[in-house]
């Protein structure tokens, strides 16, 4: 059994990873973190763990991590790189699902995160957890930065037309939505039912902080000598609790008819186990994903035959976040990748 932790278990991600471990048959639950609810039962706070999980939230404590086989956070950005030194040190494994370590320039990730990295020696260190590009690398990572949710969606969009040169790489517009557990479980006016439900608004289109991340890593997969990944990025706030959807543009640099780039799509995709493309014009639907691990593509040619537009949900905690943590948890210890995380998304 995998001596698992996690530090933030109090958070949305915090429960969606509870709630796929607890049901994990390789996994040992030791210790689950809040500094705030240190004390209190998890099944108190969380009624649907209830005979899943008998721990009690506990004091982050390095010691009791350190008797970890694997450390996850699902903390702020900013907490992990306290920490990570001192756990890899003690040979503990780490899924970061912060921001913390997924961005390789410092000054980068310092100015759009507003503060002082603590370990960016661990930055360069770290693999990112995208399994249907880095999956090799995953299975011998001590230290896992996991991908944003936007990112995920969009990434996973894009990664056939820039892997194969098709589209034009300095005019992609990505426009995405997601529900409102994006935003964390923490008490924000924006976040309110009489604020955010029967409502639908773009924010941050100014500059969000998943833009450096995703074009990093596009640029990771273009053919060497390409222009880079340029994205023009605007995320929306949905009504509702879970999901996201993102529409991808772009133009391509010679016409194509949309055969040839669904069998694109569906070549690049062969034998992923969690992304599914639909046949060429579908409209995917996040409600056929919520609380999967599932990546839902479509390709669509709208404007005509040298342009292409990629539909792509996800469950923003779930492939955006936690189970995406299992999936690479799954990886890193040589278990079948899809343990835990293969139950279909509840319909309607
Ligand atoms: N929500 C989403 O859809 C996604 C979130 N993420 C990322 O995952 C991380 C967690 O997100 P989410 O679950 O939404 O966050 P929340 O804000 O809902 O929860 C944060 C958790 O971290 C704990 N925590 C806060 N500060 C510290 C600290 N200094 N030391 C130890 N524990 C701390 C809190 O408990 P306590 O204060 O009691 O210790 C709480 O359990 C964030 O970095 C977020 O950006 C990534 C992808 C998607
Ligand atoms: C709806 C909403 O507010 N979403 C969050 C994204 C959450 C997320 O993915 O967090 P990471 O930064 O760890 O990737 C936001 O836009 O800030």
């Amino acid at each position: 059994m995998i001596k698992v932790a996690i530090v933030g278990g109090t958070g949305y991600t915090g429960v969606e990873l509870l709630r796929l471990l607890a049901a994990h048959p390789e996994v040992e639950l030791t210790a689950i973190t809040s500094r705030a609810l240190a004390g209190t039962p998890v099944a108190e706070l969380f009624p649907n763990l209830r005979g899943h999980c008998d721990l009690a939230f506990c004091e982050p404590d390095i010691e009791q991590l350190g008797r970890c086989d694997l450390v996850f956070f699902a903390t702020p950005h900013g907490v992990a790189q306290a920490q990570v030194p001192d756990l890899l040190r003690r040979g503990v494994r780490v899924i970061d699902l912060s921001a913390d370590f997924r961005i390789k320039d410092i000054p980068t990730w310092e100015q759009w995160y507003g503060q002082r990295h603590a370990a960016p020696e661990m930055a360069a260190e770290a693999v990112y957890g995208l399994p249907e590009v880095n999956r090799a690398a995953i299975a011998g990572a001590q230290l896992i930065a996991c991908p944003g949710c936007y990112p995920t969606s969009i990434q996973l969009g894009w990664i056939p037309l820039l892997e194969s040169g098709l589209v034009d790489p300095g005019r992609l517009v990505a426009s995405a939505a997601s529900g409102a557990t994006g935003a964390g479980r923490q008490g924000k006016t924006e976040l309110l039912f009489a604020e955010n439900s029967d409502n639908f608004r773009a924010y941050a289109a100014g500059g969000h902080r998943h833009l450096p991340e995703i074009e990093q890593e596009l640029q990771w997969v273009q053919p060497a000598g390409s222009d880079p990944a340029r994205v023009t990025f605007v995320p929306h706030l949905l009504p509702m609790v879970r999901g996201m959807h993102a529409t991808l543009f772009a133009n391509l640099r010679k016409e194509a008819e949309i055969e040839e780039l669904q069998r694109l799509f569906e070549s690049r995709y062969t034998g992923e186990p969690f992304v599914d493309v639909l046949p060429a014009g579908s409209h995917p639907q996040t409600r056929t994903v919520r609380g999967t691990n599932m990546c839902r593509l479509a390709v669509l040619q709208p404007g005509g035959r040298d342009t292409v537009v990629v539909l792509s949900v996800i469950d923003n905690l779930a492939k955006g976040a936690s189970a995406q943590a299992v999936q690479n948890m799954n990886i890193m210890f040589g278990l079948n990748e899809t343990l835990a995380l293969e139950s279909p998304a509840l319909l309607p």
